[in-house]
């Protein structure tokens, strides 16, 4: 007789430890950061703020924001090497692999890296936070053929990202889109990606590594490559006349149709509502009414044949593409934002620890024995 065993595949549904950082409660369709609704953050604050307040739990105060400011704009620029390290990658590289070796020679670069003290890791969580946007920016530019643009001191995290990226400024409508899709992707509990920035962390390993790793396991199309992903299926599409057949022939052939769907949440996602209005916003603006016909026509039919909703990727995707960025770039941009929840959760494991190692259940061929033994 043998044992039954439990086999949590894909740990759907295990608790695998506490956190402090997010509660994402799928009952009441709700996501709270450090007891805060993300809406009532994505409608009030700067992602300063909220970055501030991931990390140290809660918000800042008027002379906190300006130091967070002020180290967020002193580190901004992109570092010469880093930029000499992108130059040699090729345009055929996926960004977000452009990404991950960028973050990676910076955590080689810091002498301090080791630095795993809550102090060490919130001042790498800073230099991250004030990092990227100039590195995906480039990377855009770059493949443009286009020259580095260097950060302006005068504009806040959301306007300088656009700023360095386009070389000219959108509306403030536009920019406060930018701000709330920011907000918004920031932190989401125990996601993969999440998760695999904790694993590498329990093992004591430090944070750029950890969150090296996470910009991996950010980049599958289960995950934050969906965003680019709702992108390519929208022009797979064409038209909004055209959805509902080619969603017949895709589900037909057995395919996932990104942006719909979530692990945790089954009866929508919380901060579709918000995205979707932020939407909305530059789809007036820009006048793509066929955009945001597409857009509803999709969802109407996913939810009449598979009565499965979308996700923040389904109305961020659109959202990136008004703005004026490439599609490859998109995944990019989740990186800039969740960088703040991950190292919250960095800090937040190394801070009551313990290896992370579950087992597993054998099922391939019985002991055996090379010839003679
Ligand atoms: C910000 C984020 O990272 S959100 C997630 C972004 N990812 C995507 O948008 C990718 C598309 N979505 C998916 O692949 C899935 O919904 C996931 C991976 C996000 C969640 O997966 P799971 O929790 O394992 O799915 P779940 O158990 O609810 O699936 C139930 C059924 O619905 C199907 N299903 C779920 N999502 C989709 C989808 N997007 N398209 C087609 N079918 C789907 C599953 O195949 C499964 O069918 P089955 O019972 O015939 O096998
Ligand atoms: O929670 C998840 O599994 C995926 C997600 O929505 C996120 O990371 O924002």
């Amino acid at each position: 007789m043998t044992d039954t065993i439990q086999i949590y595949k894909g740990l759907a549904g295990v608790v695998v430890d506490y956190t402090a950082v997010s509660k994402v409660n799928p009952d009441t369709n709700s996501l709270l950061y450090r007891g805060y609704p993300v809406q009532e953050l994505a409608a009030r604050c700067s992602f300063e703020e909220v970055a501030w307040l991931l990390w140290h739990g809660e918000l800042p105060t008027p002379t906190e924001l300006a130091e967070c400011v002020r180290v967020e704009r002193s580190q901004r620029a992109l570092d010469p090497v880093v930029k000499l390290i992108v130059d040699q990658l090729p345009t055929t590289a996926h960004p977000m692999d452009v990404l991950r070796t960028a973050v990676s020679a910076i955590g080689a670069r810091d002498p301090e890296a080791a630095d795993d003290s809550r102090e060490g890791n919130l001042a790498h969580a800073a230099r991250l936070f004030a990092a990227i946007p100039a590195i995906v920016a480039y990377d855009q530019r770059r493949r443009r053929g286009q020259e580095l643009i260097e950060p302006r001191d005068d504009l806040d995290y959301s306007a300088n990202f656009l700023w360095m990226t386009f070389g000219e400024l959108p509306s403030a409508a536009a920019i406060d889109v930018f701000r709330i899709s920011m907000v918004l992707y920031a932190e989401h509990s125990f996601n993969a990606s999440t998760f695999t920035a904790r694993v590498i962390t329990s093992t004591m390993s430090d944070l750029y590594s950890a969150v090296t790793g996470a910009i991996g396991a950010l980049k599958g199309p289960l995950h934050g490559g969906a965003n680019e992903a709702v992108m390519h299926i929208f022009n797979e599409i064409g038209t909004a006349d055209k959805a509902e057949d080619w969603l017949a022939q895709a589900l037909a052939e057995k395919r996932k149709i990104m942006g719909f769907g979530h692990r945790v949440y089954k009866r929508g996602d919380s901060r579709v509502p918000t995205m979707k209005a932020a939407l909305d916003v530059l789809i007036a603006e820009s006048g793509r009414s066929d955009l945001a016909e597409l857009y509803d026509a999709l969802e109407k039919a996913m939810t009449e044949r598979k009565n499965i909703l979308p996700n923040l990727d389904y109305p961020s995707g659109p959202a990136y593409h008004i703005l004026g960025f490439d599609t490859e770039i998109f995944t990019p941009l989740f990186v800039a934002a969740r960088i703040t929840g991950w190292t919250a959760h960095i800090i937040e494991q190394q801070a009551s620890n313990a290896l992370i190692r579950p087992l597993s259940a054998y099922n391939g061929v019985d002991e055996r024995h090379l010839p003679g033994v």
